[in-house]
């Protein structure tokens, strides 16, 4: 069944077109920033209450205009050690491996020009059938969804899981890695596959607001080999302002006002690559980026005759189920 409903959500022509969906270039308009209100964000079915442990304070600074105005600290999740060590580099072997096969070279611009050296791609092996939108789709619909075949984590691939025969020796473990991500939010969200973003030592991201259009209420990513400081900057007001360090191991999500209202960036600007007095050196860095679908009007039951699913399901540089 869930077949079906992935191979009737694909258009062939969409796919290709995430990257070209997925940032929103700040053009810089200005108006008054008043006391936060969700008025024109849109909002989940279920409130989305992350609480970022106390090891996360000394990482994370609020500008006084941030306060002043009246926004939530929580628009902004942190966990500095969301994975140990031997997690992390199962992580950074893996990514590397998907990006030899499907990214294997950096490029330079972007095509809004928002990220310069970088490669990508997206995993779909590492998103559980049931998180997926074509899993929401069947269950509005009131079919089964099939387990997936890779659910152990030791379980060597087999030929004989049809469409799942290149499988690589360790999703499974990832999943379950991945699932404790996925596991903070309630279950009414669905997810798009991990994107996985490398940026090479003399790469960065400009400012930008992850497209409206393309995914949800939440942003988030995995944060692997190098240190960055990310700022969020309120795109009216750039003194309404968060700075966040993000080391290696460490796991962000932006909510709400923040992913609707501010940009973010990893800039290679000395200046802002600073905690504390101290430098954070430019580095080759790997997230794992998180991002919810936008779920349709009508629910995902409706997702099949508006064509919206085609918008979520559509992937760049896919790797077409690997
Ligand atoms: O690498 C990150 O943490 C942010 C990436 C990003 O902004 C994006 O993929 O839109
Ligand atoms: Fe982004």
């Amino acid at each position: 069944m869930l077949n079906t409903v992935r191979n009737s959500c694909r258009i062939p022509h969409m796919v290709n077109t995430t990257v070209q969906r997925r940032h929103f270039i700040e053009a810089g308009r200005k108006s008054r920033v008043t006391k936060p209100s969700c008025g024109d964000i849109p909002q989940p079915k279920e409130p989305i209450n992350l609480a970022s442990p106390a090891s996360a304070k000394p990482l994370i600074k609020y500008s006084d205009a941030f306060i002043k105005h009246g926004y939530s600290k929580g628009d902004i999740y942190l966990h500095p050690e969301f994975i140990d060590t031997e997690e992390h580099d199962l992580l950074v072997r893996s990514c590397n491996k998907k990006l030899r096969r499907l990214a294997n070279n950096y490029e330079q611009g972007h095509f809004d020009k928002r990220i310069h050296n970088y490669r990508e791609c997206t995993v779909s092996a590492w998103l559980p059938n049931k998180l997926g939108v074509a899993g929401h789709i069947a269950k509005a619909m009131g079919h089964h969804i099939d387990e997936d075949p890779i659910d152990l984590p030791d379980r060597a691939p087999t030929k004989k899981s049809s469409g799942w025969s290149s499988i690589g020796k360790h999703d499974g473990q990832i999943r379950h890695i991945l699932e404790r991500v996925w596991g903070l939010f309630p279950p009414h969200l669905a997810w798009l596959p991990p994107h996985i973003l490398d940026l090479h030592e003399d790469g960065e991201i400009l400012p930008h607001i992850d497209n409206p259009e393309y995914s949800g209420f939440v942003v988030g990513g995995l944060c692997l080999l190098g240190s960055a400081v990310s700022t969020f900057k309120h795109a009216n007001d750039p003194s309404i302002r968060v700075d966040v360090l993000l080391p290696p191991g460490s796991l962000y999500f932006m909510t709400n006002h923040i992913r609707y209202q501010f940009t973010h960036e990893i800039t290679a600007n000395p200046e802002q690559r600073a905690w504390g007095g101290q430098p954070i050196p430019k580095a080759h860095r790997i997230s794992l980026m998180f991002r919810d679908a936008k779920e349709p009007v009508g629910g995902w039951g409706s997702a099949l005759t508006t064509g919206c699913a085609t918008t979520t399901m559509a992937s760049a540089k896919s790797d077409h189920g690997i």
